[in-house]
């Protein structure tokens, strides 16, 4: 009941309650037909009223079933769009640096498939629970009066059937979750090795990753099977049950209007149409416990698939959390020369202020410990240091896609936590190392869509107006087919000042695997789109320190100091 409580299953609704009650209307229709074979004999008035009562009542029964059914169905649904909502909210606000992050292939399982096995638990398991507790009972107290034998009958063979999904529901249960695990592994493989495709034909290695994937493929058909043989062999058995259940009753009746059997009534013989009465209501009996039965397979499959999007809402660290106080201590900068420099007199107050920042993927092995920097307002800073040395880190942790495990991030005077992060980042211009390049044309890619006027004069700023003339409904191919390096640096620049409004901007190896020619291109546009903004940008490129009010090398030592500062 766990995953009910976690807000799946609301309270009952009126279509619930009309949907499980919807079989009482057969015994009202049995009552009929048995007063009609009763009246066989008498007035042809009485037969044609009750035949037009049973005709009325399939029609109202047809109609409401229609409906409650219609809205359990699209309130299911609803519900459905919530989860997938949260799922993908959730999946929005992770951190792009989490480890924990789950694969996109296995998200994507949950979200589109699993999901789709909560509809029909939701619809159908909880009105046909009610309807399992109800129909029985009414017609148990309808068939006592006439006889308690019969009653007693249907009584002991009725619990067969809770008994047997009881047994069989743990074995289903896991059966159902090893199934959706590795459909989801399956899916997450098969993505990764799709994104890195022109990776394994390069590398011949594609043979081995088929070979995996069918493997794979493999474990699910038989995982897939296994449930498949769970749930026929369970409807089997419980379609023999109540058969077994409604012949015996048939023999017992049968056998008393004929005289033979006269135990187990309350004196009087029945009448031919009290033991049709007790005969039509006996599959009426079975029928809530076997729709019950039908939808256990639904129930244990949408149960596995609710604890995978409960796993998928909850795991993972979002991208920032509430952090601690900020304390004051004096600021050590460090520069390039590796003499430590104070800023006297920042141009505009500080832009960026860390202070005893420690942070480490490992406890262990902090990356940093008690280290403390600031950046003032329009200042421009080069941060650099050998490979590992925590340049990327450093501003991912600025920009608040990790947390910091200590000290404080202050960025435009806001503390870098939970509360302020929206404002924090509507101030800031991010160019991470490796920018992604979607499915679109060059300018959608630019602008994501939004309408900027001038626009060709912020491409004039990367020098970039000519190609862009040439190109700019020119589609990319995923992931940036058909540009060059440096021209997706451009880009990714333009990308930038076209956010008019952010004051910081973070860089993360611009020039990387660039010519000295596509290079200076890039630091003269990195120059002229950081006028009059402060901006902190991580790099090896001698040519872009030469542009730099200061530059900043991070190593262990400077990194990691033994006590607050
Ligand atoms: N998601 C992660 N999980 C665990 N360790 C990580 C993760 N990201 C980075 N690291 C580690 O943190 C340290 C700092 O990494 P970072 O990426 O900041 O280095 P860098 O200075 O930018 O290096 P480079 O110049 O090669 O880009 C490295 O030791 C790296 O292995």
């Amino acid at each position: 009941m766990e995953n009910e409580r976690a807000g799946l299953q609301p309270r009952l609704t009126l279509s619930q309650i009309i949907f499980s009650l919807l079989p009482l209307f057969w015994i009202a229709e049995a009552a009929l037909l048995s007063l009609i074979v009763a009246k066989a004999d008498e007035a042809l008035s009485t037969i044609i009223i009750a035949g037009f009562s049973i005709i009325i009542l399939a029609a109202i029964k047809a109609c409401l079933g229609y409906y409650s059914e219609l809205d359990l169905f699209k309130n299911s649904r609803q519900n459905l769009n919530e989860w997938r909502k949260r799922g993908l909210a959730h999946l929005n606000f992770l951190s792009p640096l989490s480890k924990k992050r789950m694969p996109s292939g296995e998200a994507a399982n949950i979200l589109v498939d699993q999901g789709e096995t909560l509809v029909s638990w939701n619809a159908k398991y909880f009105p046909l629970m009610l309807r399992a507790a109800v129909v029985p009972l009414v017609i148990l107290c309808l068939i006592l009066p006439f006889s308690w034998l019969a009653c007693l009958l249907l009584f002991i063979t009725a619990p067969i059937i809770p008994l047997f999904w009881a047994i069989i529901g743990a074995k289903a249960q896991k059966a159902a979750k090893e199934q959706w695990q590795e459909m989801g592994e399956m899916n997450g493989y098969l993505l990764d090795r799709l994104r890195g495709i022109k990776t394994l034909r390069i590398l011949d290695a594609t043979f081995w990753s088929a070979k995996r994937l069918a493997r794979q493929s493999d474990d699910l058909i038989t995982r897939t099977m296994k449930v498949l043989r769970i749930a026929f062999l369970s409807s089997a058995v419980l379609e023999l049950f109540s058969a077994l259940g409604v012949a015996l009753m048939a023999v017992y009746i049968g056998f008393h209007l004929l005289g033979v059997i006269t135990i187990g009534f309350w004196g009087n013989k029945l009448s031919l149409a009290e033991g049709l009465f007790i005969l039509l209501l006996a599959p009426s009996f079975f029928e809530p416990l076997r729709e019950l039965a039908s939808v256990w397979h639904d129930r244990v499959a949408g149960k596995a698939a609710m604890e995978n999007f409960t796993k998928l809402v909850g795991k993972g660290e979002t991208i920032v959390h509430q952090s601690s106080d900020v304390r004051q201590s004096p600021i050590v900068q460090q520069s390039y020369d590796t003499k430590p420099k104070e800023i006297d007199s920042p141009k505009n107050g500080n832009a960026i202020e860390i202070e005893n920042l420690s942070f480490g993927f490992i406890p262990e092995k902090p990356v940093f410990k008690n280290f403390s920097l600031k950046i003032g307002g329009q200042e421009k800073v080069a941060l650099t240091g050998k490979s590992g040395a925590g340049k990327s880190v450093l501003l991912a942790l600025i920009a608040g896609l990790i947390e910091a495990d200590k000290g404080a991030i202050k960025v435009n005077g806001l503390t870098v936590n939970g509360a302020n992060i929206d404002e924090i980042r509507a101030k800031i211009g991010w160019m991470g190392a490796k920018p992604y390049w979607f499915d679109q044309s060059i300018l959608s890619n630019i602008t994501f869509n939004r309408k900027f006027d001038h626009i060709d004069d912020y491409l004039d700023l990367a020098n970039l107006k000519d190609f862009a003339n040439e190109r700019k409904y020119q589609r990319l191919g995923e992931g940036g087919t058909g540009v060059s390096g440096g021209e997706a640096a451009r880009l990714s620049l333009v990308r930038l000042a076209l956010e008019k409004d952010r004051n910081v901007l973070l860089i993360d190896e611009p020039t990387a695997h660039l010519d000295p020619e596509s290079a200076k291109i890039v630091i003269d546009a990195l120059v002229k789109i950081s006028e009059g903004n402060s901006l902190l940008v991580a790099t090896h490129d001698p040519e872009l320190f030469k542009r730099m009010d200061r530059v900043i090398e991070l190593s262990p030592e400077v990194n990691c100091q033994e006590s607050e500062r």
